[in-house]
């Protein structure tokens, strides 16, 4: 691949367009967008307006104007990214609340069931959440286990099955249905978390049949950090489902001001408590940049971003931990050294942002939105320099910060 090949890629894009939508920083090659994406030019405009007009200027009104229904009318702008009804997702909370009030819910509604299955090496929040949540239900345990022993961990003690559909170290994806198949097959509910796959790859709930899903809004989506998650629950569980988390926003008339809690039709039993209305504003626009994105397109050019990469690291020596089949990972490519952390810090150094997870992963994320294949031949081309020189080697790039 040379510079020339990247370009003639760019000149056929029909993606290309998009990335003057994001206010990049000038020397940049941005490859992080998989941890926060970057910052949709719309958004400042929005953030502006939601505070001085609708906050400033209709204070309070603002709730009957537009505010109280954003969490439905936001789920709705996700849900065909997930391949569900408008009706089946709703936006708040974090990732983490919602992992909660999904793992306690279905251990709940599997009275008879009482094991919720994950794998070790998953993202620590939902490991995390399910050993709190486990703890909150009387006779609940977690079984945590290597990815090639879940087939065998699903029992008829299994009241759930957790995975996050992308690994976000290695980029490894599982089979969407053939999971949720084995999961229903054991007679366990299955939650998804597809914090590293919505905006990365093209996900369709309704035919994996899904129960229940969850994901983060900052990454590919691009909400902003700490942007509200979304909640997906399938029509056919939504009667069913309680929500633990039994606030007054998931009331079935929260302004009726009643002591006793009745939970509301739909996803809007599982708000808690007020929206957080500034963060929603600007997911709504950075989720209105993919009204119309062609999905195989977007496949195509991560697949081509990644394979630039692939070459790169390989020309340098590099280990890449990433499955070879696009239709088997997601949209980072990570490989693996020693020296991992040193070689992220060089990178940054070059202007070239990436990320380091530990113990020995440096982690590339492929935002087909806003990056261009010159961008990521250039970054390869970094990255081959660090490596042959040694660069990596300036005693200033071990000093470890706190957030990698
Ligand atoms: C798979 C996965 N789940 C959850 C999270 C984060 O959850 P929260 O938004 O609650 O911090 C992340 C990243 O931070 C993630 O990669
Ligand atoms: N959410 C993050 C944060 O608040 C600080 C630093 C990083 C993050 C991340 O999103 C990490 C990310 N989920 C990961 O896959 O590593």
């Amino acid at each position: 691949m040379t510079r020339e090949d990247a370009r003639a890629l760019d000149a056929a894009d029909p993606i290309a367009p998009f990335r003057d939508r994001f206010a990049l920083p000038d020397g940049v090659i941005y490859l992080d967008g998989n941890s926060l994406g970057a910052l949709p030019r719309s958004v400042p405009v929005a953030l502006a307006d939601a505070a001085q007009r609708q906050w400033g200027t209709r204070l309070i009104r603002s709730w009957n104007e537009g505010w109280i229904d954003v969490p439905q009318r936001l789920g709705a702008k996700i849900a065909p990214l997930i391949g569900a009804a408008a009706d089946e997702v709703i936006v708040g909370d974090t990732t983490s609340t919602h992992l909660f009030k999904a793992i306690v819910a279905a251990l709940r509604h599997h009275s008879g069931r009482r094991t919720v299955v994950s794998e070790a090496g998953n993202f620590p929040t939902d490991l995390h959440i399910a050993e709190g949540a486990v703890a909150c239900v009387p006779g609940a345990r977690l079984k945590v286990v290597e990815r090639a022993a879940l087939a065998d961990a699903l029992d008829d003690d299994t009241a759930l099955l957790l995975l996050t559909h992308v690994h976000y170290k290695t980029s490894e994806r599982f089979d969407l249905a053939g999971w949720t198949a084995r999961a229903h097959a054991a007679g366990a509910l299955m939650l998804w978390d597809f914090s590293h796959s919505v905006g990365a790859v093209r996900l369709d709930v309704t035919a994996a049949e899904a129960d229940m899903a969850v994901g983060c809004t900052y990454k590919f989506l691009n909400g902003g950090p700490g942007a509200p998650a979304f909640l997906y629950v399938a029509r056919r569980h939504q009667a069913a489902l309680a929500n633990p988390i039994s606030g007054w926003m998931g009331h079935a008339e929260p302004f009726a001001f009643q002591d006793g809690y009745r939970p509301a039709d739909g996803m809007k039993r599982w708000l808690v408590g007020t929206p957080s209305i500034l963060a929603m504003a600007s997911l709504e626009v950075a989720l209105d940049l993919w009204t119309g994105i062609d999905e195989d397109a977007l496949a195509t050019k991560s697949a081509a971003l990644f394979a630039i990469l692939a070459q790169a690291g390989a020309a340098a020596g590099l280990s890449c931990v990433s499955p070879a089949d696009p239709a088997a990972r997601g949209s980072h490519i990570s490989f693996r050294a020693p020296y991992a952390y040193a070689l992220t810090q060089a990178l940054i150094a070059r202007g070239v942002i990436g990320d380091f997870r530990d113990p020995d992963i440096l982690r590339l994320g492929l935002t087909p939105l806003y990056l261009s294949h010159e961008d990521v031949w250039q970054a390869g081309e970094h990255l081959r320099a660090i490596v042959a020189t040694e660069e990596w080697r300036d005693p200033a790039f071990s000093t470890r910060n706190a957030v990698t």
